[in-house]
């Protein structure tokens, strides 16, 4: 069960530390940290015959390279598996992230225009992306769209989705569903670390990509953190968290709901942070209650007592400025005037606004990514979104009296920095005299 702290009585920040070891690629023991080093070394050099092995050991999937890639008769069959209602649901979820991904597209911007100098700017799409859809503990076929329809809004051309096998060798019909709706290119029953090194450089049967995104475990999170620089990544989008600041107005069962669908991610951390002991203790009452009707108790429960806890503040202030020093990825927000507190966050991954907004719309349907920087990450990052998988390019375009214009400011810059090819790049095109080279 959840541990109530008094913030007055402890050091929230500590808590929280001891809270994420372990669950914190940026925390990670160096146990963890040389399991994953090991296993991209060891796919860098052995390729196929690595992956097959680790996922032997990892996914109990005794496969053999040829059997890595999704064949189409599989994706055809897995649609027999599947309810009309689940595809149903998949594609309002489809629209509704294509509308948002599409709203929130960069626009081309005009170019920049000043006596002889053109500042232009061109947007392109990475060629390819490799998509992780996790699938150790939970099957996510919703993860499948939160990737992939982004990238597929951004055009790129190439989509290749990894994602574990269960023991059967098989990943589950309603995720393959999901991968064809999305328009997923490419498919490999490969999971984990090894996964991750596989797209990042390549082997024979699996290519490698321009960038790796997605979420996963501490060890996904961690191999993408160190293959950064072969490919590019998203963020560091680990195990879940759920930051919920609520006062006396708010229901307690429905704030209960919220902490116990983040610990069913098993791990997942879920937080409480209000001034109220009496909320508190009632949500305690209700996690007790609806604990007992949940299919994964069991597991959820023992990650609510390792990774759940209630901090007891004494103003909505202490609870606004806990929440930016956490900077969770997903916040809720379920007091008398939500707009109020929400003015004060700075930091977190994805906000749900009153009452009516658990996380769970997020997870689904809503249209923003779910996949979210976890681990205190949303400091510096965001969700993906369709702009991760387009790049900018600059275009720049003087004039000869533009270049003269600015000659004696490139040479005392160049001059500064010892690097005279620099200013001689300039001199030698408004030199008088100097005529274009005859052609012999
Ligand atoms: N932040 C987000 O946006 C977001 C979204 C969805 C899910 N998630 C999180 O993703 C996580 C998914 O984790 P998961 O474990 O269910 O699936 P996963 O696919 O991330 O991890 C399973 C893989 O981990 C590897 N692994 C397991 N134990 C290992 C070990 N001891 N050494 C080396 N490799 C090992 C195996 O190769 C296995 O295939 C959950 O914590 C969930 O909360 C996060
Ligand atoms: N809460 C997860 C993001 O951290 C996303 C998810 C997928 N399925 C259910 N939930
Ligand atoms: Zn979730």
């Amino acid at each position: 069960m959840m541990r109530i702290l008094k913030t007055w009585e402890c050091d929230a920040s500590l808590e929280i530390e001891k809270i994420k070891q372990g669950l914190d690629p940026l925390n990670s023991s160096s146990d963890i940290r040389t399991t994953v080093l090991k296993i991209i070394q060891d796919v860098k050099k052995n390729g196929d015959k690595a992956i097959a092995a680790y996922g032997k050991r990892f996914d109990k999937a005794p496969l053999s390279p040829e059997q890595f890639r999704v064949k189409e008769e599989e994706i055809e069959d897995a649609y027999k598996y599947v309810t009309g209602k689940f595809i149903k649901a998949i594609r309002l979820a489809i629209k509704n992230i294509q509308t948002y991904q599409n709203h929130i597209r960069i626009q081309n911007v005009k170019p920049l225009r000043s006596k002889g100098v053109i500042l232009d700017t061109i947007y392109t799409p990475i060629d390819s992306a490799g998509i992780y859809v996790p699938g150790g503990a939970a099957s996510y076929p919703s993860t499948v769209l939160m990737n992939a329809i982004p990238a597929q809004v951004a055009g790129v051309e190439k989509i290749v989705m990894v994602s574990p096998p269960k023991e059967d060798g098989n990943i589950p019909p309603e995720r393959l569903v999901a991968a064809k709706e999305a328009g997923v290119s490419e498919i490999y029953k490969i999971g984990g670390v090894q996964a991750i090194a596989a797209l990042a450089f390549g082997t024979k049967t699996i290519p490698s990509v321009d960038k790796i995104v997605g979420p996963g475990n501490v060890f996904v999170t961690l191999a993408k953190k160190e293959i950064f620089g072969y490919a590019g990544i998203d963020m560091l989008a680990g195990p879940s968290e759920v930051l919920i600041i609520a006062d006396n107005h708010a229901n307690p069962s429905y704030i209960a709901s919220d902490l116990l669908s983040q610990a069913e991610h098993t791990p997942g951390i879920s937080l409480l942070v209000t001034s109220s002991k009496l909320l508190a203790k009632q949500v305690l009452a209700e996690i007790t209650l609806q604990i007992k009707t949940l299919s994964r108790s069991a597991g959820t429960n023992e990650c609510l007592s390792k990774y759940g806890v209630i901090f007891i503040t004494k103003n909505m202030n202490e609870c606004i400025a806990l929440s930016n020093a956490i900077a969770p990825e997903h916040l809720q927000i379920m007091t008398q005037n939500p707009k109020a507190v929400l003015s004060g966050i700075k930091h977190a991954g994805a906000v749900f606004v009153g009452d009516y907004t658990p996380v769970a719309l997020g997870d689904y349907i809503a249209g923003p990514s779910h996949v979210l920087p976890t681990g205190g990450t949303a400091r510096f990052s965001s969700g993906l979104s369709v702009n991760d998988f387009i790049k900018r390019t600059s275009v720049i375009t003087y004039s000869q009296s533009a270049l003269r214009s600015v000659q004696q400011d490139v040479s005392e810059i160049s001059a500064s920095e010892g690097l005279d090819a620099h200013a001689k790049s300039v001199k030698i095109r408004l030199d008088s005299g100097r005529k274009k080279p005859s052609v012999r």
